[in-house]
């Protein structure tokens, strides 16, 4: 079982300060350590406003890599890339100058764009701090339920895996992602977990609940060993 801390907050504002407290000292302790830090991030609406306030935040961002949790196989202009968010919502002011890991490369389709996406991540440290949403089919990164793809995201030793999703009301129709495999999101120092809602509430207490990693594979997270969890929940 994962190491679990929950903390359930009265008010998304809550949430976020407490977030953005908890990130910055995962970020100054990592740099303390190791002379860097490295930071996975998810879209999403919950983190954002976290993001905005990191972004006018004075802080060593040059010593800081920003790397992607998961990823749509689209381009960054498209809007629905999870780059073009990042870069919006948190690569701006002061967080400009911190040094971007992109997931999606110039490869045709996901799968062929693995080991190049592989390469990358590689390089970098065990990360500081990594930042994962929770979907209302209890998917987490890109590790979607039965996904093509996912049995390889849940026992690779690699970081990054091709995905791709069955193709349902959550997807919506990009279903080909790169994502961080479970031993990628288990590379970290520390995984915050951020559900909102009372609906998600509910997906997250069933994911709690024994049963199989590929129906819900936020269970794979919640069941691994390694991994030390703070699960953040606002209405
Ligand atoms: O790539 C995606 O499909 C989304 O980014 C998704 O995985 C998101 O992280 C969760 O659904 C949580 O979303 P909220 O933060 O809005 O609850």
């Amino acid at each position: 079982m994962a190491k679990l801390t929950e903390r359930f907050f009265d008010s998304k504002e809550q949430m976020t300060e407490a977030l953005s407290a908890l990130l910055k000292e995962q970020l100054s302790s990592g740099i303390e350590q190791d002379g860097n830090a490295v930071l996975m991030v998810s879209g999403g609406s919950s983190p954002a406003p976290a993001y905005k306030y990191l972004a006018n935040l004075e802080f060593s961002w040059e010593k800081v890599s920003v790397a992607m949790v998961d990823e749509r196989w689209v381009d960054v202009t498209h809007e629905k890339s999870n780059e073009s968010f990042i870069n919006s919502t948190l690569l701006q002011n002061h967080a400009a100058n911190a040094n971007f890991v992109t997931m999606k490369n110039s490869a045709t389709s996901a799968i062929e764009g693995q080991a190049e996406c592989e390469k990358a991540y590689a390089e970098l440290k065990t990360a500081d701090v990594t930042i994962l949403g929770m979907g209302p089919d209890g998917h987490t990164a890109s590790l979607f339920p039965h996904a093509e793809g996912l049995k390889i995201g849940l026992e690779s030793t690699g970081k990054v895996c091709a995905i791709n999703a069955i193709e349902s009301d959550v997807t919506g129709s990009i279903t080909e992602r790169m994502s961080l495999t479970l031993k990628g999101i288990a590379d970290s120092r520390k995984v915050v977990l951020l559900i909102s809602g009372e609906a998600k509430k509910a997906v997250y207490e069933n994911a709690k609940t024994e049963g199989s990693e590929y129906d819900i594979p936020l269970r794979a997270v919640l069941n691994h060993p390694d991994i030390d969890l703070t699960v953040f929940w606002s209405p």
